[in-house]
């Protein structure tokens, strides 16, 4: 559940005076989602989804935020606007938060890809890339591989070996392993860095819409096609590789972007590293989310078993066949 700020009608139809937006007729707080308050507003002229930011977003980032969304949406990508105000704001202050109301999408996240699907998605986040091209503005990846031994550091070794006996030695031994195969000198671009199932909307095999870009950054394009890699083609709890959607998540992104070689080599790299971003933020979350809190804890262990399987010799040959022949029908 992520409604950490409670609002009422009264507060929402003041906030949307402001607007041209109507008059509010439905106000739902929305359970998905793990970062922001959301609310689901309904009024007499649209539908739109208000965002209160939490502590993890800083508010110093909202105009990357805004910036990066508006250029890709007239660079056609399907992703939610930010609306301005009467006055052209399109950020505002609510319950004592920064609040923003943005475009609502139509569509549902899946929660069992099928290829058709994982292809769709391939191909959006190839889309996303290629319109990228041209985005100036940039933002370090706070969670890139310098924050790792940090937040490793902050969840204590006695909390990691708490989650799983072991767990701290092996979170530094792939430290280490990642600091010295890290790929250097590849572009650095704009990515979305967290493209998981839900948080991409989709009608049958149509995506309508990507959104949540709070973790969006500047940082190498192979980085996010792994950590949708990571989210995408596996069993949720990372216990089983479904070859199949990520024969067509790397094929669909082929086809809209292209996959060149160096980020091709890149690949498993990026893969194990995307697996230890998300296996650190979910141990940290497991440690320092009190028990009481409304918001449902994500499994850490899940991110574990997909780091074991990017670090099978024998998985990643396969990977590379598929990679292999992406490229070579492209
Ligand atoms: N623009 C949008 N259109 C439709 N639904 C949205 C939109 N933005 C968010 N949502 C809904 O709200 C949920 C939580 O949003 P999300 O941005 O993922 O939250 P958080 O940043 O807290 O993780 C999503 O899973 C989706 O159901
Ligand atoms: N995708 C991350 C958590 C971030 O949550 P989101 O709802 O903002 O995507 C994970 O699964 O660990």
């Amino acid at each position: 559940m992520a409604v950490y700020t409670q609002l009422g009608p009264e507060q929402v139809s003041t906030f949307l005076a402001h607007y041209d937006a109507g008059e509010l007729v439905a106000l739902k707080g929305i359970a998905e989602g793990v970062e922001n308050s959301n609310y689901f507003v309904e009024t007499t002229k649209s539908r739109f989804i208000l965002t209160l930011y939490e502590n993890r977003v800083d508010p110093a980032d909202l105009p990357f935020f805004y910036a990066l969304l508006k250029h890709l949406h007239e660079a056609g990508c399907k992703v939610p606007r930010f609306i301005p105000d009467k006055k052209g704001e399109w950020l505002q202050n609510l319950a004592g938060r920064p609040a923003c109301l943005i475009e609502f999408l139509q569509g549902v996240s899946v929660t069992q890809p099928t290829s058709a699907q994982a292809r769709a998605t391939g191909v959006a986040l190839g889309q996303m890339h290629a319109a990228l091209t041209d985005f100036a503005l940039q933002r370090p990846n706070s969670l890139g591989l310098s924050s790792w031994r940090k937040l490793a550091g902050q969840c204590t070794n006695a909390g990691l070996d708490g989650i799983k006996d072991g767990l701290a030695a092996r979170i530094e031994a792939e430290c280490d392993y990642l600091e010295r195969h890290w790929p250097e000198n590849l572009p650095l671009r704009a990515i979305h860095a967290d493209l998981f199932p839900d948080n991409v909307l989709m009608l049958g095999d149509r995506v309508t819409g990507l959104i949540d870009f709070y973790f969006a950054c500047t940082d190498a394009l192979g980085y996010d096609l792994a950590v949708t890699h990571s989210a995408w083609c596996f069993a949720s709890d990372g216990s089983r590789f479904h070859p199949e959607l990520s024969r067509n998540l790397l094929g669909g992104y082929d086809s809209a972007h292209g996959i060149d070689a160096p980020t091709r080599a890149a690949l498993p790299i990026f893969c194990r590293g995307a697996c230890l971003r998300f296996l650190l933020t979910r141990c940290y979350d497991w440690i320092n989310t009190p028990a009481n809190a409304l918001v449902t804890r994500k499994d850490p262990l899940a991110f574990l078993r997909r780091l074991d399987f990017y670090c099978d010799d024998a998985n990643i040959s396969e990977l590379m066949g598929q990679l292999g022949n992406a490229f070579e029908a492209g």
